[in-house]
């Protein structure tokens, strides 16, 4: 897929400076260190790229479109609550540390009382129900006289969580996801929504994982993308829309 010139190159990101925040699998929510000073400053930006991008489920100020370096998104996280039962354990995505890789989705700025009350319910959903810890990242908004990158909140669900599933060929992935609903809804939606915030906010970008698990899973479910022959066609030919 031809890159856009504008568009800054996905090279590997210098680490960042290390921060206080705790791994958010505690009890505390994310910057509620036990004895330090959190890192993050007002105003507070998260980072989504999986349900988020289209449910973020909390207030916000304002939201951008971008991308973070150093990371590719993967359908490697099991779920056995939101899109996913213990007996059917759904798939959803997490990040895996890739060099040279990007992950597009969407930063959210948070201010004020915000700020707590999206960290709090971020806490619940992401960590306790879902196994994500926390970690800062460099976000790199998709806008072209975007100058500096805004130090973001990312939600990463790690090797060690319990519910880590790891790595599947696509087919398999597919396959995992039919099956799969949860208290959110099906799997498919999750899949399927993630796939078109890439195609319609992010058409430049390239994101092989997603868009094969999306044919595979057409490939198993060709209904999912069935369409009425054009109606132009039986207009030519009556006898076509008999059959
Ligand atoms: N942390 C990622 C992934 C988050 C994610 O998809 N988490 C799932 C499982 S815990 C979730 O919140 N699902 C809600 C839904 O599927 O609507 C993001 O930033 O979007």
């Amino acid at each position: 897929m031809k890159r856009d010139p504008q568009r800054p190159e996905c090279r590997p990101e210098p680490p960042l400076p290390p921060f206080l925040l705790p791994s958010s699998t505690s009890s505390s929510a994310p910057g509620e260190a036990e004895g330090a000073e959190p890192q993050l400053t007002p105003p507070v930006w998260i980072f989504g790229y999986g349900s988020l991008v289209w449910r973020p489920g909390f207030e916000f100020t304002s939201r951008k479109v971008g991308f973070i370096r150093g990371y590719s998104r993967r359908f490697w996280q099991g779920d056995t609550f939101h899109r996913g039962s213990e007996r059917m354990p759904g798939r959803v995505v997490t990040l895996l540390e890739d060099g040279g890789a990007c992950t597009w989705g969407v930063a959210y700025e948070v201010r004020g009382e915000q700020i707590a009350a999206s960290l709090q319910y971020l806490n619940m959903r992401e960590a306790v129900l879902g196994g994500y810890d926390t970690k800062l990242v460099k976000f790199h908004p998709q806008e072209k006289d975007a100058e500096e990158p805004i130090l973001a909140l990312v939600y990463i669900a790690t090797p060690q969580n319990p519910s880590y599933l790891g790595p599947a060929s696509e087919e398999d992935i597919a396959a995992q996801i039919i099956v799969s609903s949860g208290c959110a809804g099906h799997n498919i939606e999750y899949l399927l929504r993630l796939a078109d915030f890439m195609r319609y906010f992010c058409p430049q970008a390239e994101d092989k994982h997603l868009f094969s698990i999306e044919e595979a899973l057409i490939s198993i479910l060709p209904c999912l993308y069935c369409t009425e022959e054009p109606l132009e066609e039986t207009a030519s030919d009556p006898q076509k829309s008999k059959s």
